[in-house]
């Protein structure tokens, strides 16, 4: 039993805690998980609203992500989650409820405004820019910044090597997997306090899948609190520290993954018994 990153079984480890000397810190990392002083790092409090004047998809929604954590969001299709990333994210208005990051009531930014506040949001398509190369596409990622962005872009080639190998290429040469590389390397290129992933695995195979997550769970060890959406349920209860399952736009279950992942009702319904 010498892997840390494994258990007896064979499993992953679950916990996120940084083992000593372990890596080079990611962009954004902030140390050790600190304890929350008011409320988690990152929450959607009680949403409520929907696209333009269409009627309400969230109803009195909540989802959150503390401090070194990966919080998960599984649910049926249509359950509203990627609504849900998006409210997080300034792109729908709220009729009630707050968004607040780190204490802060940000419920009135924009998007761009909440990226400079530093959200890191990974949305589910067309999250790469295709024509441009890998190099091209991250430097486009930081945008919001001024400083040198050398010391982060090998931070993420460092996490992510193919995109090293690969960074003249035009992004859409790259395989499905390595795509989604390229979206969470350019959202780390802003240097986030907080990475928001709108299924990142979606379409890619299940080997890919799990090396997607190691990655994921990598990033949030370095000190970067994750906040996802995922199809596989099962697999990112796994790594989750915190649950949320939604359905039609409410919060059916929540829990640390370990408890959903054990709750006959959530097996019953959303993990096939
Ligand atoms: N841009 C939009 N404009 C209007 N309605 C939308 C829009 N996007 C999604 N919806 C509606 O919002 C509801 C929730 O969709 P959403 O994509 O948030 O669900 P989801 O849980 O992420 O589902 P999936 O797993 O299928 O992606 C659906 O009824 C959908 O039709």
């Amino acid at each position: 039993m010498s892997d840390p990153l494994h258990d007896d079984r064979g499993n992953r480890d679950r916990s996120i805690t940084n083992p000593a000397g372990q890596g080079a810190p990611l962009p954004g990392h902030r140390g050790r998980a600190r304890p929350a002083p008011g409320g988690p790092f990152l929450i959607g409090d009680a949403m409520t609203g929907g696209y333009g004047r269409g009627a309400d998809i969230l109803h009195g929604c909540t989802i959150a992500v503390d401090r070194g954590e990966i919080a998960v969001i599984v649910g049926p299709n249509g359950a509203g989650k990627s609504t849900a990333m998006k409210a997080v994210f300034g792109m729908l208005s709220l009729r009630e409820g707050a968004v607040r990051l780190d204490g802060e009531d940000i419920s009135a930014l924009s998007p761009q405004d909440r990226v400079k506040k530093g959200m890191g949001f990974v949305p589910q398509t067309s999250n790469i820019f295709t024509s441009l190369s890998v190099e091209e596409n991250l430097e486009m990622g930081a945008f919001i910044r001024d400083d040198d962005i050398r010391e982060t872009m090998e931070q993420v080639f460092d996490l992510f090597p193919i995109l090293r190998e690969k960074r003249r290429q035009p992004a859409g040469e790259l395989s499905g997997g390595q795509r989604q590389q390229v979206a969470v390397g350019r959202a780390l290129m802003t240097k986030p306090k907080v990475l928001m992933l709108d299924e990142p695995t979606a379409g890619v195979s299940p080997i890919v899948m799990d090396e997607l997550f190691d990655r994921i769970i990598e990033v949030a060890r370095s000190g970067l609190p994750v906040l996802m959406v995922e199809q596989n349920a099962r697999q990112a209860l796994e790594i989750a520290d915190k649950g949320y399952v939604l359905v039609q736009g409410r919060n059916a279950h929540t829990g640390t993954g370990r408890d959903l992942l054990a709750d006959p009702d959530v097996r019953r319904s959303f993990l096939g018994g």
